[in-house]
């Protein structure tokens, strides 16, 4: 029997326009997703408390799928359990993919070094969703704050994190879909844009390694500007935005695929509750986080 568990994530920079190779940074998050998997029975059994899936668990049986290049796996029960909200752009389906790769890693032996689960849990989200980008597989595995493509990893953030959940479900496909065709009929103006959010990135880099998070919340404000340009903010999350914006956020942005999901504010730490309460007034719910540095780890 193996138990592993991997984070979820926000976006400080970046999102959508990663996956046209642009940079992205990312912090992993203390929402944690747990896979045991134990050997024996008879045939593969998944368990989780998520049903809603009309696909009926994809990331899950399409990690296996992965592991079985290396080795034979007949008799296999998951189970899974989780903290992150699902499809809410906190990087859930790279959790489980993540913690469901390193679980069989250990248990069958496999070999993988977390640069190569990264990797196939990157290749399963590709499969699964048809467009992805390393960005969650590659900061649920290793944690800290990273940054791709370049693959670097830093170390958390020390400032106050807080989410506010919509409570609207999105998927993330749907959402990069929908993104990819307004590229495709506006591709000057639209690839633009894409080059605007991947030179936030760059700057940003330079300023969290100054902890400079006044600046890093003002180029997340710039950012939010750009991905509203893209069309994947509702109404509900720029509410929740400007709530946080209010009440001292040093900046508030969509993190995800957006469409629905969760919005993230970084600010004082002193401010967390403040800006909790404020969101929360504004529309759905809201949560204080940490940034972590425990990515994948086996329990
Ligand atoms: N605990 C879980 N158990 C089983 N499946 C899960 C679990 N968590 C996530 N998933 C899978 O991930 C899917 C949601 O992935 P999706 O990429 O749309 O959202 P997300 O990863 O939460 O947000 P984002 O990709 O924007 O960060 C679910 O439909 C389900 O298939
Ligand atoms: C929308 C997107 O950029 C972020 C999803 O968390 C898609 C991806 O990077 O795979
Ligand atoms: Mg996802």
């Amino acid at each position: 029997m193996t138990i592993c568990s991997a984070p979820g994530k926000v976006f400080l920079f970046g999102e959508h326009a990663v996956v046209y190779g642009k940079r992205a940074i990312a912090c992993a998050i203390d929402l944690r997703t747990e896979v045991e998997v134990n050997r024996g029975g008879n045939g593969i059994h998944i368990h989780s408390a998520f049903k809603d899936d009309p696909d009926k668990n994809p990331y899950i049986k399409m990690a296996i799928k992965k592991v079985q290049q290396y080795v034979d796996i007949k008799n296999l029960s998951v189970k899974v359990s989780s903290t992150i909200p699902i499809a809410s752009g906190l990087g859930s389906s790279a959790a489980v993919t993540v913690a469901t790769i390193g679980a069989l890693n250990e248990e069958f032996q496999v070999g993988l070094r977390k640069e190569e689960i990264a990797l196939m849990a990157y290749q399963t989200e590709l499969e699964v969703q048809g467009a992805a980008s390393p960005t969650d597989t590659f900061v649920s595995t290793m944690g800290g704050t990273v940054i791709v493509p370049d693959r670097k990893v830093l170390p958390p953030i020390s400032c106050g994190i807080v989410v506010g959940h919509t409570g609207i479900s999105k998927s993330t496909a749907r959402m990069v879909a929908r993104v990819r065709a307004l590229k495709e009929k506006y591709p000057d103006v639209i690839g633009g844009i894409m080059d605007s959010i991947g030179c936030i990135s760059v700057r940003g880099e330079d300023l969290i390694k100054k902890n400079d998070y006044r600046s890093i919340g003002e180029l997340m404000n710039v950012n939010q500007g750009l991905l509203d340009a893209l069309g994947i903010t509702i109404p509900e999350l720029s509410l929740q935005i400007h709530a946080a914006r209010q009440h001292g956020a040093y900046g508030a942005k969509v993190t995800g695929a957006g469409g629905g999901g969760c919005m993230v504010a970084i600010c004082d730490e002193k401010k967390c509750k403040e800006i909790a309460t404020a969101i929360g007034r504004s529309y759905g719910d809201s949560f204080i986080t940490r940034s972590t540095s425990e990515g994948l780890i086996i329990k």
